[in-house]
Parts: C-alpha cells; structure tokens; sequence
C-alpha cells in the first residue's frame, strides 16, 4: 500500500515554498471527529511550521465529509483565502452509503478545482477500519493533515506563480490545436 511507504508527516523545508503571506481556509467534518480533530491539527502545525500565522488561517466546521463540498464553496465565495483544505474521515459501515459519500465528496472537490481558481486539497480518508484513521491521522503513518497543509502551501504557489507568469491562456483552434501566438497578450491592466 502506498501509505505504507510514505510517512505522510514528512517533509523537507527547503523544497517548501515562503508561505508566511498565504491565507488557508480548513472546513473540518465532524463525523469521526476524533480523527479529524488529529487531522486538523497535523495540518494546523504544520502550516505555523512553515510560518504561517495563526490568524491567518479560518477554520470552519461542517456535520459530514458530504458537506465538505458546500462548506468548500462557501468559504471559497466569501473569504480571501489562497487554498482551502478539506477535513473528513469516512468508514466503511454495513451499507453502500461510504461509497456514495466517498464519490460524493470526491467528485465534489474536484469539481471545484476545475471551476474555481483556488486550489482545493483533498484531505478526506475513505478507510476500511478506524485503525486506518488512527494510523493515518497521527499514528504510524504519519499525518495526512501534515501532508495535505505542505500540498497546499505548494498549489497556493504555484496559483501565485501562474498570476505572475505571461499568460498562456492562448485561444484553441478548431481543431483542438493550441494557437501559439507571436508572443504572450499584455495582461490588461484591471
Ligand atoms: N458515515 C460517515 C459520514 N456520513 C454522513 C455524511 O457525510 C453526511 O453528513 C450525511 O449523509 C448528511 O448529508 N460522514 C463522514 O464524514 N464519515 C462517515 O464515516
Ligand atoms: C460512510 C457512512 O455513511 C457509513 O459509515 C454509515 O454506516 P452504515 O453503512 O452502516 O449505515
């Protein structure tokens, strides 16, 4: 298993980039809130780790992981934040109903990273047992919490970068091609 390879709680400060100007938004389920709670906090530390300050991230709660789509797009709506992680814990019961919750919230996320231009982190476990949740929200493998907060400093990066860079945005031909212009559009003064 991949997990069992990967510490999720790793990571190396020089390849991190300077997130102290970043503003996060976490929505945390509080289904299995114990777990989520470790997740919260993995994530929570390892963004002051990385120097962000403490105000400068805004935590919401929501009832379900299925509500993490909802509490997503809310906060991406109305907060100035560079990235928003998500927070839940869903296991396996008697029923299909972790299936649906699982694809709900799956699909939901990446949704909206394909439809709005904050990055979205996906820090949902959709585990067997909650000895999986244990050992993946601080246990033996690590912190997904610490794993996801590293993902979004990079993705609020790259987001930054991208603002930044000439735009490439260029125009498709009908054929599906991309039209490579003389040279990059002047970004129209707003
Ligand atoms: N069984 C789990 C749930 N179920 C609740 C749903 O997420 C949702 O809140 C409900 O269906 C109302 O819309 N949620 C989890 O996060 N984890 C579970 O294991
Ligand atoms: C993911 C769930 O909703 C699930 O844990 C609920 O348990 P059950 O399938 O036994 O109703």
């Amino acid at each position: 298993m991949a997990t069992q390879n990967k510490n999720l709680s790793e990571y190396d400060k020089n390849t991190i980039p300077n997130a102290k100007d970043f503003r996060f938004g976490i929505v945390v389920s509080e289904w299995n809130e114990t777990v989520t709670e470790g997740l919260y906090n993995g994530a929570f530390d390892a963004l002051t780790d990385c120097e962000v300050p403490a105000h400068q991230i805004i935590r919401w709660n929501v009832p379900g992981s299925f509500e993490l789509v909802y509490g997503a797009k809310k906060m991406l709506q109305t907060q100035n934040v560079d990235a928003v992680i998500v927070i839940g814990c869903v296991i396996q019961g008697e029923t299909k109903h972790f299936d649906f919750v699982c694809e709900g919230v799956t699909q939901g996320i990446k949704d909206l990273n394909v439809q709005t231009d904050i990055p979205v982190i996906f820090c949902v476990l959709t585990d067997n047992n909650m000895q999986q949740s244990i050992d993946r929200s601080g246990g033996i493998h690590g912190n997904k919490g610490t794993e996801a907060a590293i993902a979004a400093i990079k993705m609020a990066y790259i987001r930054q970068q991208a603002s930044m860079s000439h735009p490439f945005n260029q125009p498709l031909l009908s054929s599906g091609a991309l039209q490579i212009e003389d040279k990059p559009r002047e970004i129209e003064n707003e």
